[in-house]
């Protein structure tokens, strides 16, 4: 079976904070999109949401025709996805409510429609059992903020054509990503694995007292932080071992995982810690708002980006590499 990998038409389900970052990235690349989500209000914030990203879009390149007036927002979810080309799910993330959804989308989509889903972490296998054709059913796993961010997981089911998986990452990259195939299908796929123990011995070091939040990120980002945008860590731990590379630096270090450095299981969600995690990150919002948040986060992160490229191509390195 052939998949559409030429997109025109691209359909958004769910239009919250992943789904409106899809919608810009779409839109940015000179798509038509529709939208749909049931919320009240649900247009105005996509829209608003939409306006937020765009400053960063041009300053990154807008494809020639790419508008935000190319969006349409509507009222059910099969005028949203029948003229789709390809189809991307944001929806809460809820194995019940994907099933139904995803039945609900699979029944009205063109067949030949690749119909993805943002989950974070749900199997596939399991979310498109009642699809229609689920063979062109697939993950597309993004990183926040959608519109920016190079990486998007794809995760086939079990019923999923491997030629599907192929074509859903030829039109990641026409959107200008950098898509990763996880060859298996694990509960949070590779990426949220590595976030996952990260931010659970992050909650413990607050409930120990031993950091407060702000110090826990400033142990990221000036640190390990800087480094993960262009290495990742098996790299990084090769140059750390010298000369001699990963051998010795897993003969040196291997058996300090032996320690009691880390905890397995996450601490309990108490009041106080959530009252910790949730005053702590106050503190460092400060008087600034989500928004203008969103903003310089996006404008460092094309400032990242682009000293990555241009460094990469100084060793005639390709960005995707
Ligand atoms: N927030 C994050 O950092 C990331 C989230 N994801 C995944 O993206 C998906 C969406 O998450 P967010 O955008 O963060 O959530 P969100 O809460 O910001 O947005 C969810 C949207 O879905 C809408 N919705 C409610 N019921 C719906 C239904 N039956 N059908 C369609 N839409 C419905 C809501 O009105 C809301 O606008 C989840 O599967 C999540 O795991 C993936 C990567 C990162
Ligand atoms: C917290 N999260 C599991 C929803 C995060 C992601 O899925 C990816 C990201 O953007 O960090």
């Amino acid at each position: 079976m052939t998949f559409i990998t030429e997109i025109k038409t691209f359909a958004a389900l769910g239009s919250g904070v992943i789904g409106s970052g899809w919608v810009s990235r779409a839109l940015a690349h000179g798509l038509d999109v529709v939208a749909w989500d049931p919320a009240p209000g649900a247009e105005a914030a996509l829209r608003k949401r939409v306006a937020n990203a765009w400053g960063a879009l041009e300053k990154q390149g807008l494809a020639p025709g790419a508008s935000k007036d190319r969006l349409r927002f509507v009222a059910t979810i099969e005028e949203c996805v029948r003229d789709a080309d390809f189809i991307q799910e944001s929806a809460p993330e809820r194995l019940d409510l994907k099933l139904e959804l995803h039945r609900k989308i699979s029944v009205a989509a063109k067949p030949d429609a690749l119909i993805a889903s943002s989950t974070s972490g749900l199997l596939p296998s399991e979310f498109y059992e009642s699809s229609v054709h689920p063979e062109r059913c697939v993950v597309g796993h993004p990183f926040n903020p959608v519109y920016l961010l190079p990486l998007v997981e794809v995760v086939g089911g079990k019923n999923t054509a491997p030629d599907a998986v192929q074509a859903a990452m030829k039109v990641y990259e026409a959107l200008g990503m950098r898509p990763l195939h996880v060859r298996k299908e694990v509960p949070g796929f590779i990426a949220d694995r590595l976030l996952e123990a990260l931010w659970r011995e992050a909650l413990h070091l607050v409930n120990d007292g031993v950091a407060t939040t702000g110090e826990i990120d400033d142990a990221i980002r000036f640190g390990a932080g800087l480094r993960w945008s262009f290495m990742g860590t098996f790299l990084t731990y090769t140059l750390a071992g010298g000369d001699a590379g990963m051998r010795h630096f897993m003969a040196q270090f291997g058996p300090a995982l032996q320690l009691p450095w880390t905890y397995l299981p996450a601490p309990e969600l108490t009041d106080k810690l959530i009252d910790d995690v949730v005053d702590g990150t106050s503190d460092q919002l400060g008087t600034h708002s989500i928004s203008a948040l969103e903003r310089y986060r996006d404008d460092c992160l094309l400032a990242v980006l682009e000293a990555v490229k241009n460094t990469k191509e100084k060793h005639g390195m390709a960005f995707s590499e």
